[in-house]
C-alpha cells in the first residue's frame, strides 16, 4: 500500500499543482484521472522522486519514498510523459543499456533479462530493429520493458495510451493489467475509458485537488438514478446550460446528447440513463468549477 499524506506543491511561478492530497493506493491497478494540468505528472513525478513535495509525505508500507531517494528509485519503474530513446539504437541494445544504467553489471544476467522483458512486452521478434522505426503502441510497450527492469514494487506510468490507435491501446493495457496482478501500479490519464476498463481503484483530481477516492464501481453506484438524457439541436444548448447542471455533450447523429445531473426529472423530454465513470468524472469536475466559481 502506498500511503500519501497531505501533499502540496506549488511552483515558482506561483501556479499550485498540489493541494493537500492524501491517498491510499492498494496494491493492482490504480487510476490517476484529471483533465490536462490537474496535476497529475506533478504527483507522478513527486512520487518517483523526480521533484520535492512543499510539504507532504509518502510512504509505500513502512518505507518513506521521499526520505530514501536512491532506494525508493530501486524500487520503482517509471514511464514518463515523454519517453524519449535514442532512434537509430535497436530494442535490444537500448534495454541493455537501461540494464548497465539500473545496476545489473553482469554480462549474462543481462542477457537474460532483456530477453526475458523482450518477451513480455512482446517485442522480441523484432528487437534488432531500430527504436525510431517502431510504432506509437511499440514505442510504449518498449517504455514499459524499461520500467520493469529491476522487478520494481511499484511501477508509475504518466499518460502513456494518448495517440494509441485502439488495438494498440488495448494491447498496452492488457500487458499493464497483467503487471498490476503483481504490484502496485499507478496509471495517470485523461481518458476515463482506460480506469473503466482497467483500474479497481482510482482518484480523480482536477487544479491539484483530490476530487474523488474509491473504487469505479462504487462512485457509478452513487450516481444511480440521477442521470438524465435528452437529445437537442446544437442552438438550445446555451439554453439548457443555464437551466441544468449538464454533466457531457456529445454529438449523436448530427445532433447533440446532453447528460444532466438533477434528483428529479429536469423536464418532460428528459429520460433516465444508466450512470457511467464518465459522469462521475465530469460531474465531479463540474462541481468543482461551481464551488470556485461561487
Ligand atoms: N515546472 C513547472 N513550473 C511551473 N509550472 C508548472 C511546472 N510543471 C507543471 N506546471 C503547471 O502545474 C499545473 C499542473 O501540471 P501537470 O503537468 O502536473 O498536470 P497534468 O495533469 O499532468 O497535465 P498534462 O496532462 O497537461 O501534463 C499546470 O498548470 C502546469 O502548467
Amino acid at each position: 500500500m502506498l500511503s500519501i499524506r497531505q501533499l502540496s506543491k506549488t511552483y515558482a511561478n506561483g501556479v499550485r499543482a498540489l493541494r493537500d492530497i492524501s491517498l491510499d493506493i492498494p496494491n493492482g491497478m490504480f487510476g490517476l484521472l484529471g483533465p490536462n494540468g490537474a496535476g497529475k505528472s506533478s504527483l507522478m513525478r513527486t512520487i518517483a522522486t523526480l521533484q520535492e513535495p512543499d510539504e507532504g509525505s509518502i510512504r509505500l508500507g513502512d518505507m518513506d519514498l521521499l526520505a530514501d531517494k536512491q532506494a525508493t528509485r530501486r524500487l520503482l519503474g517509471y514511464l514518463p510523459q515523454e519517453f524519449g530513446v535514442y532512434p537509430k539504437v535497436s530494442a535490444e541494445a537500448m534495454l541493455d543499456h537501461f540494464a548497465v544504467l539500473k545496476g545489473a553489471i553482469a554480462k549474462g544476467e543481462r542477457r537474460e533479462l532483456v530477453e526475458a522483458l523482450l518477451r513480455q512486452v512482446n517485442l522480441w521478434d523484432v528487437r534488432k530493429r531500430k527504436l525510431g522505426s517502431f510504432s506509437g503502441g511499440m514505442r510504449q510497450r518498449f517504455g514499459i520493458a524499461q520500467a520493469l527492469i529491476g522487478d520494481p514494487r511499484l511501477v508509475i506510468v504518466d499518460e502513456p495510451t494518448a495517440g494509441l490507435d485502439p488495438e494498440e491501446r488495448n494491447r498496452f493495457l492488457n500487458l499493464l493489467a497483467e503487471i498490476g496482478e503483481r504490484v502496485v501500479v499507478i496509471l495517470s490519464t485523461h481518458i476515463v475509458e482506460d480506469v473503466t476498463d482497467l483500474c479497481r481503484h482510482m482518484a480523480i483530481i482536477g487544479q491539484g485537488q483530490l476530487l474523488l477516492a474509491g473504487e469505479p464501481h462504487e462512485a457509478i453506484r452513487a450516481l444511480e438514478g440521477r442521470v438524465w438524457r435528452r437529445t437537442i439541436d446544437k442552438t438550445e444548448l446555451d439554453g439548457y446550460r443555464a437551466r441544468m447542471n449538464i454533466l457531457s455533450t456529445r454529438l449523436a447523429g448530427g445532433r447533440t446528447l446532453l447528460h444532466v445531473l438533477a434528483d428529479n426529472l429536469p423536464e418532460t423530454g428528459f429520460e433516465p440513463v444508466a450512470p457511467d465513470l464518465e459522469d462521475v468524472y465530469f460531474g465531479r469536475l463540474r462541481a468543482q468549477a461551481t464551488a470556485r466559481a461561487a
